[in-house]
């Protein structure tokens, strides 16, 4: 499988599995069917409420034999409850006992906005905490420490845009590896993609065949003509074409699935490749549209718009 290469030579594999909304009933089979057809990357959070089902399907993969820890890449993120130097090792704890873990391969800050311990999601203003209180560089040498301390063997972040990356980068003793958002030809991410390649900076795409919206056909991508067409011309899936274009971009992809046969059509993209006009085709698709839309950080009187969030 081709794989991203890391500052130590560590490899990623490009193609991982995705575990939101996997419900906890359903996601051990998911990981561990996962792993039996080949996938060696699993993409985790704490906030999916499922780590300890997801430790359950590794833990039990390592002991039946199928693979080694050291086969695994596995990442997870940082809730935005636990944002502040002091309080990242403790939530890397938590989620390393739930993973069954000694160290993850990659930790992120999930989103550049901090809450209230204890609170999942920002009812009121009142629980969110202002940045000036909590900045993202006092929060990333939390993940330093990590880092340090072997806890993880990367570190980087999730929903930043440039200016957020910037101001991490200008202060920070281990650079960010990773910046994970979301990306499909409906939202190309171009420039940060140009950005974060300047910066030696990876990029995962997630929500990249759609996050599971069908509610309308123009924004479905599983639906879109072009991709369909290209996937017809090709003997590939439109989901197949959808993950083939990122991976051909150098972005990695997560696709989540918790049906076996849809895991294996994604696990399957590896074997195919686009040509330079599909690519081309595929490129004049951009809507800038996002599935993952920001507007569950907008509360009454609230310090967030989702266009600020992606904006700030
Ligand atoms: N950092 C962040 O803020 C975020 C990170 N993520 C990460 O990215 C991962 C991927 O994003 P996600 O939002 O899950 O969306 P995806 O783009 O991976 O889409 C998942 C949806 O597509 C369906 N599906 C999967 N494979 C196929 C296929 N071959 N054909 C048709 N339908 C298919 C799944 O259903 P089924 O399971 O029934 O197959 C599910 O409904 C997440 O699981 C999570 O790990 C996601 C959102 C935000
Ligand atoms: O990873 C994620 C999945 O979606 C959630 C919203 O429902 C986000 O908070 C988060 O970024």
């Amino acid at each position: 499988m081709k794989t991203l290469q890391f500052r130590n030579n560590d490899e990623m594999p490009i193609l991982g599995l995705g575990t939101f909304r996997s419900e906890p009933n359903e996601v051990y089979a998911s990981v561990y069917e996962a792993i039996k057809i080949g996938y060696r990357h699993i993409d985790c959070a704490s906030v999916y409420g499922n780590e300890k089902e997801v430790g359950n399907a590794i833990a039990d993969a390592i002991k039946e034999g199928i693979v080694t820890r050291e086969d695994l890449w596995i990442t997870s993120k940082l809730w935005s409850d636990s944002h502040g130097r002091e309080n990242v090792i403790p939530a890397l704890q938590n989620t390393l006992n739930d993973l069954q873990l000694e160290y993850l391969d990659l930790y992120l800050i999930h989103w550049p906005i901090a809450f209230k311990k204890g609170v999942e999601f920002p009812k009121t203003a009142e629980e969110f905490i202002p940045l000036e209180d909590k900045p993202l560089t006092d929060t990333w040498k939390g993940l330093e420490d990590a880092l340090e301390q072997g806890l993880t063997k990367h570190i980087g972040m999730s929903n930043f845009n440039q200016n957020h990356l910037i101001d991490i980068i200008d202060h920070t003793k281990h650079l960010p590896e990773m910046l994970q958002v979301e990306v499909h030809p409906f939202l190309q991410q171009s420039e940060l993609l140009e950005f974060a390649k300047a910066h030696r900076i990876h990029m995962t795409a997630y929500a990249p065949i759609g996050s599971g919206a069908n509610d309308d056909d123009d924004l479905n991508l599983l639906k879109n003509k072009t991709i369909n067409d290209i996937a017809t011309a090709n003997s590939m899936t439109a989901a197949q074409v959808l993950l083939a274009w990122d991976i051909q971009r150098g972005v990695s992809v997560i696709p989540k699935s918790v049906n076996p046969k849809r895991l294996q059509e994604n696990f399957d993209t590896i074997h195919f490749e686009l040509q330079e006009d599909d690519m081309k085709r595929i490129e004049a698709l951009d809507k800038h549209h996002r599935f993952i839309d920001g507007t569950f950080w907008e509360v009454e009187n609230g310090p967030y718009t989702a266009d600020s969030i992606w904006n700030a």
